[in-house]
C-alpha cells in the first residue's frame, strides 16, 4: 500500500485489512513515499518519522509490514520504481498495488504509466463521498473496492493536532504518543 502517510491513520488500516481480506493477500507491505511529488508542494513531515509512525501503526498486525524502498531511494518517488524494487525482493509473487481511488484516478499522468500495469494489479480503495462512477480507469488493470466509511484524513489529523484538538481514535494510540513524542504538526509559537 502506498502512501504519504503523514501520518498514518486508521482509514489507511481499514482499508489495508479490507484489501487483504478480499484478495485474500499473504501480506499488505506499506510504502511510505518518500518524495511525493503530486501533493501539491506541501511540506510533508521528515521520512523517517512517517516510517516509524507507520510501523508503530501496524506492529500489531502479523499480515502487515512496512518497507524502506521509496523514503531510502534518491530523488522523487515513482510508483513504477517501487514496483520494480518490490519485484526484485519477492520475485514469485504477484503485486498488488493498494491506494486511494482518488489518487489512482490520476494513474495516466505517473511517471511512466505504460509500464506500470505490466508490473503489479491496481487495487484503489474508496474514501467516503467518492463516486466509483465517475472513474475512467483502464478495466481489467485495476480494481476499486469500497472500505466502510472512515471519513479521516491525514490533512484532517494535522490540523487538529495544530489546533490542539485530540486525534484519539482517528490514528492508532501508539501514532498519537509518536506525535506528541515529536512535537509534529503544533502550529509555530
Ligand atoms: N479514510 C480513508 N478511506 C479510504 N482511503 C483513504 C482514506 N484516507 C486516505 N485514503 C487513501 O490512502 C492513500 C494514501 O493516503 P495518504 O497518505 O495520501 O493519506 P491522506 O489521508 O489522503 O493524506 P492527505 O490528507 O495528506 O492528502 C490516498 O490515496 C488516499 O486516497
Ligand atoms: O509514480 C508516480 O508518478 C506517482 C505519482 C503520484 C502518486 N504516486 C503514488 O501513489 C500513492 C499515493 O500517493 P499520495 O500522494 O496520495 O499519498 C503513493 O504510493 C505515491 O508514491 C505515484
Amino acid at each position: 500500500m502506498g502512501g504519504t502517510f503523514d501520518p498514518v491513520h486508521h482509514g489507511h488500516l481499514v482499508a489495508a485489512s479490507e484489501v487483504q481480506a478480499r484478495f485474500e493477500l499473504d501480506e499488505v507491505i506499506f510504502v511510505p513515499t518518500g518524495v511525493p511529488w503530486q501533493k501539491g508542494g506541501r511540506e510533508v513531515s521528515a521520512a523517517e518519522d512517517r516510517y516509524l509512525m507507520t510501523v508503530v501503526a501496524t506492529a500489531s498486525n502479523p499480515r502487515f509490514s512496512v518497507s524502506r524502498a521509496d523514503i531510502d531511494r534518491e530523488g522523487v518517488t515513482y510508483t513504477v520504481d517501487t514496483l520494480r524494487d518490490l519485484g526484485t525482493r519477492y520475485p514469485d509473487a504477484d503485486l498488488f498495488f493498494i491506494t486511494g481511488a482518488d489518487a489512482l484516478e490520476q494513474i495516466l499522468s505517473w511517471h511512466r504509466a505504460d509500464e506500470l500495469f505490466t508490473l503489479a494489479h491496481f487495487v484503489g480503495v474508496t474514501r467516503p463521498g467518492y463516486d466509483l462512477a465517475a472513474t475512467h480507469l483502464p478495466s481489467g488493470s485495476v480494481s476499486l473496492v469500497e472500505v466502510p466509511a472512515l471519513a479521516i484524513s491525514s490533512t484532517d489529523c494535522r490540523a487538529r493536532v495544530a489546533a490542539g484538538q485530540p486525534v484519539w481514535y482517528l490514528v492508532p494510540d501508539g501514532v498519537v504518543q509518536y506525535i506528541s513524542k515529536r512535537r509534529l504538526y503544533a502550529a509555530e509559537d
